[in-house]
């Protein structure tokens, strides 16, 4: 790390932390077993149906009091370009999958625990330093991602305060467009309140009322909008991804195994959803995209397990962030519950203090009921932080809104995309601007 990068500490916090401890020394590295082939997929005979118990060890005794005891799951782990068969999940046909360009890794790239001098996994808008284009080239992702939600708030915005001076009916009709945008009721009601304040019977530019939109949205966002931080005196640092089937965990964890490279950390991933041999695949085909190994086992293996054999890897390799993925089944509360609780505790076996960060990854497009997901999650897998994806497939983005206000569990990314670019860390004022059709601040 350059001198000059030691005297940034607003750049360096948002990183490793306030006041974060030099890394402490790793481990003496158990003797790595050599890795053995994959076995061969369970048919899909064998696959579980709702209703199943959320994994196969599931009411079976738990071992974690007794992590010597433990079963091993005979993972595996892919090398750096780990050999993918062709074969890709159905879910994955049409994605981009192709390998990053060598180009976007300097050849400079800095070695484990140091930080490049571009983006960071960390901080929210364009990184200090870009050029205007490259400014331009966030906030044109950013608006045309959430154009949908802001079509809809911004043109109706438009269509109602342009013809008409501001009466009851105006504000009543501004309350519908905004409730339907998820707002939330609390939130529309502060935001009608305060456009109607002095303005009875004038006419008043669609454009202010986007402003007031904007401003009251951001007073709600700004203390929820909070980087993930990388805690270097945690090696790795422990990323546990949670969420229901379909939110987009493994996708997030790709995006952000690729910002966490960019960074110049080094990176591991754990294909701990061991349900679905499809969820295992797309977990190796990122891995391979963006040059991350990954630790995967059979389908169906004990999740608890994989993990637990994960973060033994990852210390031996002095990875600096493990990123888990889970399974995330709704069916069946308590097994989840059970499930989640048990990948907790046996990893704590190796690493009493992970995982560091929890992460609750949450699809835009399911509404309002991103609220139970919240709810359900907060207490089966203490979650410390929130991802909201597939922000560019709703008119209803204003769910965000309403989660911060009701939750005020720290917000770090929204997707806005498939492609591997396409998670922004989140910032309340652009978001917030971005819904109300504003032009960047
Ligand atoms: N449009 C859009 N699609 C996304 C985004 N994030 C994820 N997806 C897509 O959503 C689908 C599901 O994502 P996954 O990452 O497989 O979700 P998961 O939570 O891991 O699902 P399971 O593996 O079934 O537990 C995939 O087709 C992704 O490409 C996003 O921000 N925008």
């Amino acid at each position: 790390m350059s001198e000059n990068d030691k005297q940034k500490p607003g750049f360096l916090s948002r990183i490793f932390g306030r006041g974060a401890e030099a890394p402490k020394p790793a481990e003496t590295p158990k003797p790595a077993e050599a890795p053995k082939p994959a076995e061969t997929p369970r048919t899909a005979e064998d696959t579980p149906g709702p209703g199943s118990p959320a994994s196969r060890s599931e009411g079976e005794p738990d071992f974690a009091a007794a992590a010597g005891a433990i079963a091993p799951v005979s993972p595996t782990i892919t090398t750096d370009s780990p050999d993918i068969a062709p074969h890709l999940p159905p879910e994955l046909a049409g994605a981009d999958l192709q390998p990053l360009e060598d180009e976007d890794r300097p050849d400079d790239a800095p070695g484990p625990g140091t930080i490049a001098p571009e983006p960071s996994l960390s901080t929210a808008g364009p990184p200090a330093g870009a050029t205007a284009e490259e400014k331009r080239g966030w906030w044109r992702r950013l608006t045309e991602g959430l154009s949908r939600t802001s079509s809809s708030i911004g043109d109706s915005v438009t269509g109602l305060f342009s013809k008409r001076k501001l009466d009851a009916t105006t504000l009543e009709d501004l309350e519908d467009v905004l409730i339907q945008a998820d707002l939330g009721i609390e939130m529309a009601n502060r935001i009608t309140s305060a456009v109607g304040k002095g303005r009875y019977d004038k006419m008043v530019a669609p454009e202010a009322v986007k402003a007031i939109l904007a401003s009251e949205v951001e007073r709600v966002l700004e203390p929820v909008a909070k980087p993930l931080v990388i805690d270097p005196s945690h090696k790795p640092f422990v990323v546990l991804m949670v969420g229901v089937n379909g939110a987009g965990k493994t996708t997030t964890i790709g995006k952000l195994a690729a910002k966490a490279k960019a960074a110049g950390l080094k990176p591991m991933l754990a294909a701990g959803d061991t349900f679905r041999a499809a969820a295992i695949d797309q977990l190796k085909v990122w891995g391979e995209r963006t040059g991350v190994p990954v630790i995967y086992g059979e389908q169906g293996a004990d999740a608890a397990s994989l993990a637990f054999d994960a973060l033994r890897a990852a210390r031996e390799r002095a990875c600096d962030v493990l990123f888990v993925d889970t399974a995330g089944r709704l069916q069946n509360k308590a097994g989840l519950m059970a499930e989640l609780e048990k990948v907790v505790r046996v990893m704590r076996k190796v690493d009493e203090t992970a995982p560091h960060a929890t992460l609750l990854v949450l699809d835009a497009t399911v509404g309002q009921n991103a609220v139970n997901q919240v709810e359900v999650f907060r207490g089966a897998a203490g979650v410390t932080g929130l991802v909201m994806t597939k922000l560019d497939g709703t008119a209803r983005g204003g769910i965000l809104v309403a989660l911060a206000e009701r939750f005020r569990l720290p917000v770090h990314y929204i997707g806005v995309g498939e492609g591997v670019d396409d998670l922004e860390p989140f910032a309340a004022r652009d978001f917030a601007r971005a819904i109300a059709g504003l032009e960047e601040a």
